[in-house]
């Protein structure tokens, strides 16, 4: 009998983080038959800061990797071998050591508006009351409907929907990917556009992360990775690593495929007050990650150009900084 497993899989224990960590152990077990046998291998619960701190907006508590830190250390300290992300927490730079095995095949990118009461946000009244705790979204929201009201709204899906039948808020958004993944996708009154909704970087996407010594964890890993996925990631979180100073950036990307090896990659800084949007877009062959990593970076830079002594403004760094 095999007691000690092969492959310690770590993940957060949010139910959300439950199911993708299930997907992923799944997909190693049909990829390779050694990790299908019984007790091959062990799902390892670990609590971040991010799940611990619910009372606070995530950009108040501040610092990098509060959904990755605890999981990090874990799997260099041997305690796990491989984690289990949702690659929108994961941050541009890898904790040293640590290396990305595999994007897996991409969710829905888009998030959803969610009301018990409204079908859209033109629907919403003046005065009406969004819970986001993300500033991308509020920022968006704010940006476009300066007629509306965004309040502080954490916690898992149950307690989100709670608050609205309470009628602490009119409606929330969240990510599609997360409901669709919970089986939960009827919680969403309307997928919002891109148009209407530039999702965060990465969102709806999952990766795995391994030492950077583990080859046998690197080529398990291997088999999971979905190219497609990984070379849109790749773009956007370029764009990311160029522009962001720190968590309290409203910022948002996507890329997409428009043919075999063209990409679009449509990116966006606004501040936190949702005034002052600057969006940019690039059409490129992307044939390697370093062109994916080239367009996302060319991207970013032209905005970090545009922005110019307002960048601080947009970084959260200055809240009342006017005159652009
Ligand atoms: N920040 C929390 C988080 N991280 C990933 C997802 C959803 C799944 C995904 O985007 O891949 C969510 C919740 C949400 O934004 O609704």
């Amino acid at each position: 009998m095999n007691t000690t497993p092969l492959l310690k899989i770590g993940t957060r224990g949010s139910p959300l983080a439950l199911a993708q960590a299930h997907a992923a152990r799944d997909a190693l077990a049909a990829a390779h038959p050694a990790l299908a046998e019984p007790g091959a291998m062990e799902i390892v619960v670990i609590k971040t800061t991010g799940d611990s701190v619910q009372d606070r907006p995530l950009s108040e508590i501040g610092g990098k990797g509060l959904f990755t830190r605890e999981i990090d250390d874990a799997q260099l300290n041997g305690a796990i071998d491989i984690a289990v992300h949702s690659m929108k927490d994961v941050p541009t730079v890898l904790e040293d050591g640590l290396s990305l095995g595999c994007i897996m095949p991409r969710e829905d990118v888009r998030d959803a508006f969610i009301s018990t009461r409204y079908k859209s946000f033109a629907d919403l009244p003046e005065g009406a009351v969004i819970g986001s705790a993300s500033l991308r979204r509020a920022a968006q929201i704010l940006g476009r409907y300066p007629h509306l009201k965004v309040i502080n709204f954490r916690g898992n899906l149950q307690t989100r929907m709670r608050k609205l039948e309470e009628g602490v808020a009119d409606a929330t958004m969240l990510a599609m990917a997360g409901l669709n993944r919970m089986g939960m996708a009827e919680v969403a009154t309307a997928p919002m556009s891109p148009e209407e909704m530039l999702p965060a970087v990465a969102q709806g996407a999952v990766g795995i992360t391994h030492r950077e010594d583990d080859d046998r964890a690197r080529e398990w890993l291997t088999a999971l990775d979905c190219r497609d996925s990984n070379l849109r990631v790749a773009a956007e979180r370029a764009f990311l690593a160029r522009l962001d100073g720190s968590c309290r950036t409203p910022i948002a990307a996507l890329a997409e495929w428009t043919g075999k090896h063209r990409m679009r990659l449509r990116g966006l800084i606004v501040r936190p007050d949702g005034r002052d949007p600057l969006s940019t877009e690039r059409a490129w062959d992307v044939l390697t990650v370093a062109d994916a990593v080239a367009m996302g970076d060319d991207a970013a830079s032209e905005l970090v150009e545009r922005a110019g002594d307002a960048l601080p403004v947009y970084r959260g760094e200055v809240m009342h900084g006017g005159g652009l």
